[in-house]
């Protein structure tokens, strides 16, 4: 047992205060991205032009990263906001989208980690080969189960000093210390593009709102999307309905069915 927070007191907060949410994500993503913050109830802003991004980050509550996209510009303009998120004491989150794939990703990504993030969210692959194993991806679907990437997990944990999430068919979110798995969400989540770069993105508005329990803001957003997802591909005939179905669920769910409905093992 640990001292994970349950998650509805979190959504709550979320609706009342829409934290502002810095997303610095990759082409593919950055339209979903808003919509599922502004339906689960945050404020995004998509700003990572080096000239602003650390000006930004000082009036975001979080920033979050994803190198889906990047190249040489956009990362400089990442450098700057978590330069600008760390100097104003604000949380951030990276997104290590298929860091293995090519030697520029390899750079950026070690130039990243550096930075000291405050949650790393990535599916099973993507934690393995952060954590220094061998991985299946070839690209940036996970070809790797989620309980193969637990160790790894808490591998990388302890070595960044930061909370590390492993989404895949069940979830895997770890301080390497303390850690718990969800379960819930559909098999339609990973046939709509760049849901797991939203839900990095979510992650950042959670712990924007609890900056000093990343862990437990990290457990409320994959729960949140956990739900939401189970809710939304009962009525869903395909990815086409199951994307506008599934904002409609992050938008309709209420801090009580939250907490009724997560299924959240505390390890
Ligand atoms: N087979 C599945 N069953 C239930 N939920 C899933 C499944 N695959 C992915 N998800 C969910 O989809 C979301 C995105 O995760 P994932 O697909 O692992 O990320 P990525 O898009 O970065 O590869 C997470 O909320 C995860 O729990
Ligand atoms: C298809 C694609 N290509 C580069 S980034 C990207 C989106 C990846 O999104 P996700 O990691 O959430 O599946
Ligand atoms: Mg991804």
């Amino acid at each position: 047992m640990n001292e994970i927070q349950f998650p509805g007191n979190l959504l709550r907060e979320m609706r009342e205060t829409a934290p502002l949410v810095q997303c610095i994500t990759n082409y593919v993503a950055m339209n979903i991205a808003a919509n599922v913050l502004l339906a689960a109830g945050a404020s995004p802003a998509m700003v990572h032009a080096e000239e602003e991004a650390g000006e930004f980050a000082g009036i975001a509550g979080g920033l979050t990263v994803n190198i889906g996209t990047a190249s040489p510009q956009w990362i400089a303009g990442m450098k700057a906001a978590i330069g600008g998120a760390t100097a104003a004491h604000r949380p951030w989150v990276f997104d290590p989208v298929a860091h293995f794939a090519t030697a520029y990703r390899r750079k950026v990504t070690a130039e990243l980690l550096t930075l000291a993030p405050t949650v790393i969210r990535g599916n099973a692959s993507e934690i393995i080969a952060l954590a220094g194993g061998t991985s299946s991806a070839k690209g940036v679907d996970s070809r790797d189960p989620v309980e193969l990437a637990e160790k790894a997990a808490n591998e990388l944990a302890r070595r960044q000093a930061c909370v590390v999430a492993v989404t895949g068919t069940t979830d895997f979110v770890t301080d390497g210390r303390h850690a718990a798995r969800l379960s819930g969400g559909s098999a339609l989540m990973p046939k709509v593009t760049a849901l797991g770069c939203s839900l990095t993105c979510l992650v950042g508005a959670y712990v924007a709102i609890r900056p000093s329990d990343p862990l437990s803001a990290t457990v409320a957003a994959l729960a949140h999307f956990a739900v939401a997802g189970e809710r939304a591909a009962a009525g869903s005939d395909g990815p086409g309905s199951f994307g506008w179905r599934f904002l409609d669920a992050l938008a309709a769910l209420t801090p009580e069915v939250l907490d009724s409905e997560a299924r959240i093992e505390r390890l």
